[in-house]
């Protein structure tokens, strides 16, 4: 895979001293779908992988973290830092705003690693109008009752928030064919493998694209 460089905003290409040489990975699914459970099991087996802390208008859950989970900014926040260029891309999902910080990721690109973007659909798009070559890779549910089911045994969301997440979910689902590598996560040790996989091997080897799901979800 090429290496893959952040499209520098006017400051960062004032600032840029070397080549970019790591690579970019986005992954996507629906809310409930396990990405952050799947990203969790990659990253226990491989700690070098490096996960990009995105900054949001939501509210904290209990047991986040700022600084850690997100950074949680106000709504006034978050919209100066998109008036100053500071997000990669960005986007609205359930009422909330969500975005990449830009400069923490081109210093782990810069560094070499392997960096992994847990984005909604739009973000993902954004991103690969701007960084082509990065990897896309999409989550999908068993079906849109169990992903219901996830979310609602999670127990985090209010009702309002799953309703909002789940019409959501409809459209993105829609979307998985857009992306390099679909994921179905229904066996969890079977899905970080497939994750493993594509996270690991090179585009241009013909493993490279795990199997597509046998029976797709029914939506
Ligand atoms: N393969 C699986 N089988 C059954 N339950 C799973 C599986 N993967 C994840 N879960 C459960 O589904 C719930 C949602 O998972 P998780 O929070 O990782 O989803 P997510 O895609 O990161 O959601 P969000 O985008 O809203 O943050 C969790 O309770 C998790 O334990
Ligand atoms: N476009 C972006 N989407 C993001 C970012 N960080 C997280 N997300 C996605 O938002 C939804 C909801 O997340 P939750 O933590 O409130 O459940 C989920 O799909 C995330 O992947 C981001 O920086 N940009």
């Amino acid at each position: 895979m090429p290496s893959t460089s952040v499209p520098p905003n006017d400051q960062a290409t004032k600032n840029r001293v070397s080549q970019p040489t790591g690579q970019l990975i986005v992954f996507t699914g629906p809310s409930g779908v396990g990405k952050g459970t799947l990203l969790r099991h990659l990253l226990g087996q491989h700690p070098d992988i490096q996960l990009s802390i995105s900054a949001t208008t939501r509210q904290p859950r209990e047991g986040e973290e700022n600084g850690k989970h997100y950074y949680f900014v106000s709504r006034p926040e978050f919209e100066a830092m998109v008036a100053q260029g500071d997000l990669l891309e960005w986007a609205e999902f359930a009422g909330n705003l969500y975005g990449t910080p830009r400069k923490p990721l081109e210093h782990m690109i810069d560094r070499g690693h392997t960096v992994i973007l847990e984005i909604e659909l739009d973000g993902a798009r954004q991103v690969r109008e701007s960084l082509p070559a990065a990897r896309q890779i999409f989550v999908l549910p068993p079906s849109v009752e169990e992903l219901e089911a996830r979310i609602r045994e999670r127990g985090q969301d209010s009702d309002d928030a799953i309703a909002k997440r789940m019409a959501r979910a409809q459209i993105e689902i829609q979307a998985a064919s857009e992306f390099d590598i679909q994921i179905l996560n229904d066996d969890l040790e079977l899905a970080v493998k497939q994750l493993e996989l594509a996270v690991f091997t090179q585009p241009s080897t013909a493993a490279h694209q795990p199997s597509p799901p046998e029976t797709p979800p029914q939506i």
